[in-house]
């Protein structure tokens, strides 16, 4: 678990965090959602201490950052940089290699964990000598995230792991990253200013404005249950389709009536609708769903 206490950060005399508290939960997705210049960088960089906190606690499983080495904390701690962050004169071999030589691994080791991540990340063995200018951007991101859990650290931290990615190869690497058995059992910390990105990968969000959190909540508190207009006017462009989204089918039962269905009752209503749509013997199934999430949504508190 990680836990930051009224935590800030100045530069120049200017808050860039302004006594931040959150808590990331164990095997949790915690996104920092904001625009540009809000803070969630330094938040991150905070916690990795590659950035110094002025004032606060951050604490993992309870101990204070502050009474670990820097280094030390580091070793424990996975980071995918901003634009991946590959040292350009190294290959992809010697960037993925980074933290174990750092542990000093033998060789078979790394090469035998180096193998089986690129397996799991999709990546071909013949990238390894490859220089990250010779890769796609796809390519360098998922790199970047090998390197970040090649020491299986219990805790990942990831500043915008996808923001150089077009909407198409974004969506595929979400479903990959969703599937990831090896990211299951990690407290992940994830920085975004995409909003769709973050109701995809999040279990929490935190979206912040001016150095502050302003809600931090589920996809569902987000969107029904936004606690100020600012929270509100935040998602108002995305609205529609991220209600479509968080609705699950279980949420729909009070307002459903003789629905008979092979979907399990977490399915969301955007993933049913576009599989009904699909066949026109549907269209009375598509229908009774489309009606009754209508009915749900006015039940909301929005
Ligand atoms: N090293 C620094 N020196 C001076 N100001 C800084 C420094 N790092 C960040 N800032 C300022 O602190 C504020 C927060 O920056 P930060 O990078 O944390 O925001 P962010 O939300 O991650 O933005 P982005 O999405 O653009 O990376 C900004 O106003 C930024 O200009």
């Amino acid at each position: 678990m990680i836990k930051a206490e009224s935590v800030s950060k100045h530069f120049g005399g200017k808050p860039a965090v302004d006594h931040i508290s959150f808590q990331a939960n164990d095997k949790e997705i915690l996104v920092l959602l904001g625009t540009s210049g809000c803070g969630k960088t330094t938040t991150l960089k905070m916690i990795n201490r590659l950035i110094e906190a002025d004032s606060g606690n951050i604490l993992i499983d309870g101990k204070n950052i502050r009474d670990q080495k820097a280094e030390d904390l580091r070793m424990g701690i996975g980071f995918v940089m901003q634009n991946s962050g590959l040292f350009p004169h190294y290959t992809v071999k010697e960037n993925i290699a980074t933290v174990p030589n750092l542990l000093k691994w033998d060789k078979k080791k790394t090469e035998s964990r180096t193998n089986e991540l690129l397996a799991k990340l999709n990546l071909s063995p013949d990238i390894l000598s490859r220089f990250p200018h010779e890769l796609s951007g796809g390519q360098q991101q998922r790199v970047g995230i090998a390197r970040a859990l090649i020491a299986d650290s219990p805790i990942l931290l990831m500043d915008e792991p996808f923001g150089a990615l077009d909407n198409i190869t974004k969506a595929d690497i979400h479903s990959e990253f969703k599937s990831l058995e090896e990211l299951k059992n990690k407290t992940i910390i994830l920085v975004t200013h995409d909003v769709q990105e973050a109701f995809e990968l999040g279990h929490r969000i935190c979206l912040m404005d001016k150095g502050k959190i302003i809600q931090t909540g589920t996809p569902k508190e987000m969107i029904y249950y936004p606690k100020n207009d600012f929270v509100k006017d935040f998602f108002a462009a995305n609205r529609l389709l991220l209600e479509y989204k968080v609705t699950v089918l279980k949420d729909l039962f009070p307002v459903l009536s003789d629905f008979n269905t092979d979907f399990s009752e977490d399915s969301n209503v955007w993933n049913i609708l576009q599989n009904l749509s699909s066949d026109r013997q549907n269209t009375a199934a598509y229908e009774k769903i489309t009606k009754a999430f209508n009915d749900y949504r006015k039940l909301q508190t929005v």
